[in-house]
């Protein structure tokens, strides 16, 4: 299976880094093409991928073409190459709001569709990522496509009426998770704490918050009670994120995030 990414930039880096680390296909088995010539060199002196000078001569090279360029890009750049040069191909967007009928109408008639919502975090392995295709993926196509993002994290196959939800809690929340992160160990700075210790322990502290979601399969009020000792400090801390209303910021947060994966669909 030869992979080639249109856009080399911080996702498609991710991806191939996570891709090249699993081991699933041989590095020069993935291919990568980017108008910055300095991006596509990067990847080849880091992970030894294989450069192509354009996408159109990257095309008769691979299976599979994922497009790893802005949602207002992708058709452009998909509609100004040869429609023979897709013969047997695959293509697979990661644009946000780049819906499957937009970007059909960049290709030739019936060539298999899948939109993927990948996140950051796939270059630790641990991405969650939304998948759907068109009705002309077979089965053994999509399952190779599923392959290739299992090997980067988890993949949810979701109606693509879910895709802007899923950007938000998914592709953009690493954004405000690390925000979260980098809060904490401020406030432990203001306190007189160096911040790279800091922002260590609170990465360990959130990052084993989220494992304790994941494996107790408990609700997080639970959990959230559990720690509140009466009359402690995380009651007190509790109270005081609240009077800053905390959680609906972060719901305003998910909502204009959502709006936003709309607004770039242009529908
Ligand atoms: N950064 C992230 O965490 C995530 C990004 N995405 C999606 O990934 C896509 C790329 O986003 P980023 O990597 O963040 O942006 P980026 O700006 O880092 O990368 C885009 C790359 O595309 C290249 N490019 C632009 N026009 C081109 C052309 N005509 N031919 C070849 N290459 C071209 C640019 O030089 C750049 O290297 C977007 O559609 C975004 O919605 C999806 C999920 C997460
Ligand atoms: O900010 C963005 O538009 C992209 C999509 C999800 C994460 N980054």
């Amino acid at each position: 299976m030869k992979i080639g990414f249109i856009g080399a930039g911080k996702m498609a880096t991710a991806l191939v880094n996570g891709i090249v680390s699993s081991k699933l296909v041989p590095s020069n088995d993935v291919f990568v093409t980017d108008i910055n010539a300095d991006a596509t060199a990067k990847l080849k002196q880091e992970l030894n991928v294989s450069v192509a000078d354009s996408a159109e001569n990257m095309l008769s090279k691979v299976d599979i073409v994922i497009t790893a360029v802005g949602p207002k890009v992708a058709p452009q750049i998909l509609s100004g190459i040869k429609d023979e040069l897709f013969k047997d191909k695959t293509v697979v967007s990661i644009a946000a709001g780049l819906q499957l009928d937009t970007l059909a109408a960049a290709l030739p008639a019936k060539t298999p569709i899948v939109r993927i919502m990948p996140n950051i975090n796939a270059v630790v392995g641990e991405a969650a990522i939304a998948l759907c295709t068109n009705d002309y993926v077979e089965d053994s196509v999509k399952a190779d496509v599923k392959k290739i993002f299992e090997s980067v994290g988890t993949v949810y196959e979701l109606p693509e009426s879910q895709f802007s939800i899923f950007t938000a809690i998914s592709g953009s929340s690493p954004a405000y998770a690390y925000l979260f992160i980098d809060s904490i160990a401020r406030g432990a700075v203001k306190n007189g704490m160096n911040k790279d210790l800091a922002t260590k322990i609170a990465a360990e502290a959130v990052l084993g918050s989220a494992k304790m979601i994941k494996e107790t399969g408990e609700e997080p009020w639970t959990l959230i009670n559990n720690v509140s000792s009466p009359g402690g400090t995380t009651v007190a801390g509790l109270v005081e994120l609240e009077d800053n209303a905390f959680i609906s910021t972060v719901i305003k947060g998910i909502d204009a995030t959502i709006n936003k994966d709309k607004e770039l669909s242009g529908k």
